[in-house]
């Protein structure tokens, strides 16, 4: 499993590129879970890490507007990240969930080709009245995504597994891996979930406030980093 790592700024990503993160994931939770930042703070992280881990950025938690969500993720590529990441927040379909992965993937690949795209789904879903992620591995496939993704949608410290059991998330990878697309896990995972997630088997799991110490709010710590480093690759 590699290990995506959500700092806010350029310090935090330095410590989480020190610390071993796979991939320095770029967000801003004042603008929600996958709440986007700024054009300059993905350029100076870019800057920082020097190539030695991949970027992905985070756009937003959209709802059903393909035109702002597409130059969401033309700004967040051109700014330098690898992994362009959306939220299907209020999406409601899969008639508007494939419309919208098509136009943001097009953004993207028009621009770069070999940027990713991922489309993140929320494990509690039901929650905000949004669409079950276990309909987007298809939809994103056709569409042209990478990487399908759960997370949280509220960050009111409930964890994933509160939303969707041990064989929903097998189901969601298995379906991710039937349509060639890689598969994410996020949404206040816990140490003592890593083994849950190694029988699930996802090729990313997605964290913050597991390496702050359990509070999002505050910053992430090197050593966390790499207590987590080793216990992924134990
Ligand atoms: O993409 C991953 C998220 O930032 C996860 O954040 P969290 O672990 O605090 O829920």
């Amino acid at each position: 499993m590699k290990l995506l790592v959500s700092p806010i700024n350029k310090e935090e990503a330095i410590i989480a590129s020190r610390g071993g993160a796979d991939i320095v994931d770029v967000k801003n939770p004042k603008e929600g879970s996958l709440g986007a930042n700024f054009p300059w703070i993905i350029r100076e992280v870019k800057e920082a890490i020097e190539g030695r881990q991949p970027i992905s950025a985070t756009i937003g938690d959209f709802d059903y507007k393909p035109g702002t969500a597409s130059l969401a993720a033309l700004g967040a590529a051109v700014a330098g990240a690898d992994y362009i990441k959306v939220g299907l927040y209020d999406i409601q379909t899969e008639d508007q969930a494939f419309e919208f992965l098509t136009k943001v993937t097009r953004a993207v690949k028009d621009y770069d080709s070999t940027k990713k795209v991922v489309a993140s789904g929320y494990s509690d879903y039901k929650r905000i009245n949004s669409i079950s992620p276990l309909l987007l591995p298809s939809i994103a496939a056709e569409a042209g995504v990478d990487v399908v993704m759960v997370d949280t949608a509220i960050k009111d410290g409930k964890s994933t597994f509160e939303f969707m059991d041990e064989k929903e998330l097998k189901k969601f990878t298995d379906l991710a891996h039937e349509h060639g697309l890689e598969n994410a896990i996020a949404g206040s995972l816990k140490f003592e979930d890593l083994p849950i997630l190694e029988r699930i088997g996802p090729d990313i799991i997605g964290v913050r406030g597991m390496v702050c110490g359990g509070d999002r709010r505050t910053a992430i710590r090197q050593e966390l980093v790499e207590k987590l480093v080793a216990e992924v690759q134990a």
